[in-house]
């Protein structure tokens, strides 16, 4: 493209300059008789001036032509170049504003919101993220408790805990950390969160609301990951989407949100036959199975959209996807990467439910 433009602007320009230049030899012989040598030079002069004038200004054009195309080879690649959408700034985004709705709140003198974080043991990935939940609370402002019990905590224990958490007009959210320790019953726990207060979206009620489009509390990675396809400006109504994973934490309730949003969904999972081709169907594909890098490039449809919700981590304990990032990412249109990806929006839709469950205890 370049080349094609500097060749052009030389014809161009040579076409002229001897043209102005036939014509000022033209004029010069035909005066030069009858004229004073002063006047035949400054005829000689326009000419010349004239000449390279124009010469600049066919190249002047051509460069700005130049800097307004981008190089061939460089358009073919940002056509192939798939978008890496980064949940850690859209995250960012949506904290910023969580951030001035409670400094608002505050000026107003209201409550400010409050998520207690039940941890039971000392599981290095839940003391992690409970962690990183308490810091996320702290950057918004937003109220919050820990209540750390130990491994051998009872059954009675962590129930009547709950109640007591049920109970404070203080406590707007809860969530108890899973996966509990093996001697625990995790459905009794969750089934005893005061519905009003699960910000996880795990009690049975907000599951049903969830599944007869209900309002109620969304499990917060599905929330996060319709939040980020948002943001790829993909259009998801009639489209085919794929989840592989029907966990209740992240599979089912993803693809009850991709059905809302018309979608065509179809669930995969460990038992499912032929996976890879019905995955190559995908617009959308939703990878929550659990197994580092299982999604290789032989399950992904050309310019399909990515959601790696996958957290493992490796020999090395790096943070790895359930996708082979290098291995799919030319084939996509876009695609989310891990760490960065859908894990901050996870903890940033957790905030976002605290705030809402304070605002319903007010009206
Ligand atoms: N009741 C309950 N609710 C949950 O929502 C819940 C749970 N239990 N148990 C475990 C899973 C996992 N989970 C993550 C949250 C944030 C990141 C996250 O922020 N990850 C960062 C990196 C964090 C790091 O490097 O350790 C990232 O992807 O960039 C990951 C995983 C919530 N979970």
């Amino acid at each position: 493209m370049k080349k094609k433009i500097v060749r052009t602007a030389t014809l161009c320009f040579v076409a002229v300059a001897l043209i102005i230049l036939g014509l000022t030899a033209y004029t010069y012989f035909s005066i030069k008789d009858y004229l004073s040598p002063q006047t035949v030079f400054v005829v000689v002069l326009v000419g010349v001036v004239v000449t390279f004038a124009i010469g600049i200004a066919i190249f002047g054009v051509s460069a700005f032509a130049i800097a307004m195309q981008k190089d061939e080879q460089e358009q073919v690649e940002e056509k192939k170049m798939a978008q890496i959408v980064y949940g850690s700034e859209v995250a960012k985004e949506l904290k910023d504003e969580m951030k001035m709705k409670i400094a608002k709140r505050e000026d107003e003198g209201k409550r400010i919101p409050t998520l207690c974080v039940i941890l039971v043991g000392n599981n290095p990935a839940s003391v992690s993220y409970v962690t990183g939940k308490e810091k996320a609370c702290k950057e918004v402002g937003l109220g919050s408790k820990m209540i750390h019990l130990d491994e051998e905590t009872t059954q009675e224990k962590l129930l009547s805990v709950i109640k007591e958490c049920n109970e404070d007009k203080s406590i707007d959210g809860i969530l108890v950390q899973l996966p509990l320790p093996k001697h625990l019953n995790e459905k009794e726990v969750v089934w005893a969160i005061d519905p009003n207060k699960d910000v996880d979206g795990l009690h049975p009620i907000n599951v049903g609301k969830l599944h007869l489009g209900e309002k109620g509390f969304v499990p917060c990675t599905p929330q996060g990951i319709i939040e980020l396809l948002k943001r790829m400006n993909v259009e998801l109504s009639g489209k085919r989407a794929v989840v592989i994973g029907r966990s209740n934490l992240v599979g089912n309730p993803v693809a009850r949100l991709l059905m809302n949003e018309n979608a065509t969904v179809t669930i995969c999972h460990s038992k499912t036959e032929n996976i890879q081709t019905i995955c190559k169907e995908a617009d959308i594909l939703v990878v929550a199975i659990g197994k580092a890098k299982y999604v290789t490039k032989d399950f992904v449809k050309e310019g399909a959209y990515v959601i790696d919700v996958g957290v493992n981590r490796n020999d090395e304990g790096k943070l790895v996807g359930d996708v082979d990032f290098d291995d799919v990412v030319d084939h996509v249109t876009a695609i989310t990467p891990v760490p960065k990806g859908v894990g901050p929006m996870t903890i940033t839709m957790l905030l976002k439910n605290t705030i809402e469950a304070c605002e319903n205890s007010e009206v």
